[in-house]
């Protein structure tokens, strides 16, 4: 009799999001790590066999992100000939809805993985299945409220927009009292009474490609829990358990894999590492690696993409083609210190910097492998400070690594760390309890980090300069709930859910 698979149950899976604390672009070359930490924001993933009565197509799957305005992706697949995988296609009906290029390739790899594994899908054909996506509220800034002459600190207390209602596959309801956590600190900026509940999974009152990110790697954790969430759904344990470290191994490559491919492979793979192994000591694979995959569609793409994500053909030294390391055991956080970030509105294009930093390296290399080796003596020795506890030494290691990466950015062209940033990030360093702050992986202007004391004074003192550093720039500028966290990927209980399993 075939194995219990878990296809009849709700799998919960959450990935969390990162901060590269340092060793942005360094982290791309092999010769050298980046200090990355997971977030407390995660995105988490339902998986849910659809109940096909109302004339649901048979080989349908799903995905909604009820958060976003028109953000429902209706799938149907097809077996690619001569082993070029399973390809999906999105299915339109009514209003259009634009594709999302990060959802549609994660299923193909992961399908194509998954019929490669366990032939009987393969012949039997997909359950339909629902993908639900919940994502923490702090990957998005707040939508705002008023439009003209936007006032910083007015947005922050209108009322919370509730999720829409009833969609085809769940009506949630309003969210207002399905707290998980402990309840959000009150802003000091507003008396205790008139702050309505905040939901925990937010309608954010926009479609996703309008929505402005905070800069958490949202691509990475979504990417990464949805994988461990189909893993979960379609195959037996026997075959693919999240709670094991080759389950972990598997999704970890099969995400890289997915995610590498979505974006176009430019990135070193740190944020997807992040989201399943959590804060780590991150250096790269060889790029080399993903050379050898044929394309999705191309003949022997599905054994090939097995064997990759497998790694069962292997042939280097220690039997293993996939040559990342994730140290865990070099990073940690002092006890009574957090890491917390800001969010500046803006959002930040990480590609074209990429690109330019790239084109100086190639044109300057001995400047830029003296500039390389600066940094990563930062990187090291950030991680250790932390690590072992040194809180007085923080400070002195991060001004330099601001420092580092300004010449970086300066020599390249590119606002690493844009002046505006810079300004701030200098007179929040003077704040008490502020231990140190950096723009994070890219830089530009996704969100500031601070490693700062894990104190209400400390909190109430950083509210209060940004209220007021908000206030003189006319920009909305406010620290998140979002704070540092070791763990990566995680099932969740589902009944923590259980307003969104129909
Ligand atoms: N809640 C969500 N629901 C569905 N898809 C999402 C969601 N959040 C993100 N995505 C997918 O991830 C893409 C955003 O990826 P992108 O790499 O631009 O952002 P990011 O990973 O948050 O960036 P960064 O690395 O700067 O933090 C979206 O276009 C969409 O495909
Ligand atoms: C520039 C880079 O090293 C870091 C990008 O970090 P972020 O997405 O800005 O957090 C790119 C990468 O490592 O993928």
């Amino acid at each position: 009799m075939a194995e219990e698979s878990s296809r009849d149950r709700t799998v919960v899976v959450s990935a969390p999001g990162k901060v590269l604390l340092a060793g942005g672009y360094i982290v791309l070359d092999r010769k050298h790590t980046g200090l990355v930490f997971g977030l407390s924001a995660r995105i988490h993933v339902l998986a849910q066999k659809i109940r096909t009565s109302e004339g649901v197509h048979l080989s349908e799957i799903v995905v909604q992100s009820p958060q976003f305005l028109n953000a429902t992706w209706r799938y149907g697949y097809h077996l690619v000939e001569n082993g070029g995988g399973i390809r999906v296609t999105q299915l339109q009906s009514g209003t259009p809805v634009e594709p999302n290029h990060f959802v549609e390739t994660t299923l193909n790899y992961v399908l194509t993985y998954i019929a490669e594994v366990d032939k009987s899908q393969a012949s039997h054909g997909f359950t339909p299945a629902s993908l639900l996506v919940l994502a923490d509220n702090d990957y998005y800034s707040k939508p705002k409220h008023h439009h003209a002459g936007d006032r910083p600190s007015s947005s922050s207390s209108a009322e919370e927009p509730y999720l829409p209602p009833a969609t085809p596959l769940s009506d949630p309801g309003p969210q207002t009292h399905h707290h998980h956590h402990p309840p959000p600190h009150h802003h000091q900026d507003q008396p205790e009474e008139v702050k309505p509940a905040r939901p925990r999974f937010r309608h954010f009152g926009t479609t996703l490609g309008d929505a402005h990110k905070t800069g958490l790697g949202s691509s990475a954790a979504i990417v990464t829990a949805l994988t461990a969430a189909m893993l979960s759904h379609y195959l037996p344990p026997s075959v693919f358990d999240l709670a094991t470290p080759e389950g972990k191994r598997v999704l970890h490559n099969l995400a890289q894999v997915a995610h590498c491919s979505a974006q176009g492979k430019i990135g070193s793979g740190f944020d997807v590492a992040s989201a399943v192994y959590g804060s780590c000591l991150y250096r790269r694979f060889s790029p080399a690696l993903l050379g050898a995959l044929p394309g999705l569609g191309e003949e022997g793409f599905a054994v090939a993409l097995a064997a990759l994500v497998n790694d069962d053909d292997a042939d280097g030294a220690d039997g293993r083609k996939w040559d990342c390391e994730i140290r865990k055991d070099q990073v940690g956080l002092p006890a009574g210190v957090a890491i917390r970030m800001c969010d500046v509105d803006c959002g930040t294009q990480t590609v074209g910097m990429v690109k330019k930093v790239h084109e100086w390296r190639d044109a300057n290399a001995d400047l830029a492998a003296r500039a390389y080796e600066g940094l990563q003596a930062k990187v090291d020795e950030l991680a250790r400070v932390l690590k072992e506890g040194k809180v007085g030494e923080v400070g002195g290691v991060m001004r330099p690594v601001r420092e580092l990466m300004r010449t970086l950015g300066r020599d390249c062209g590119v606002p690493i760390e844009p002046e505006s940033q810079e300004a701030m990030l200098n007179e929040l360093e003077k704040v008490e309890g502020v231990l140190g702050c950096v723009v994070p992986g890219a830089g530009g202007y996704d969100a500031a980090a601070m490693v700062m004391r894990d104190d209400v004074e400390t909190e109430k003192r950083v509210r209060g300069f940004l209220r007021q550093w908000s206030m003189k720039h006319g920009i909305h500028v406010r620290l998140m709930k979002v704070r540092g966290e070791t763990e990566g990927v995680r099932k969740e209980a589902a009944g923590d859910f259980k307003l969104w399993i129909s």
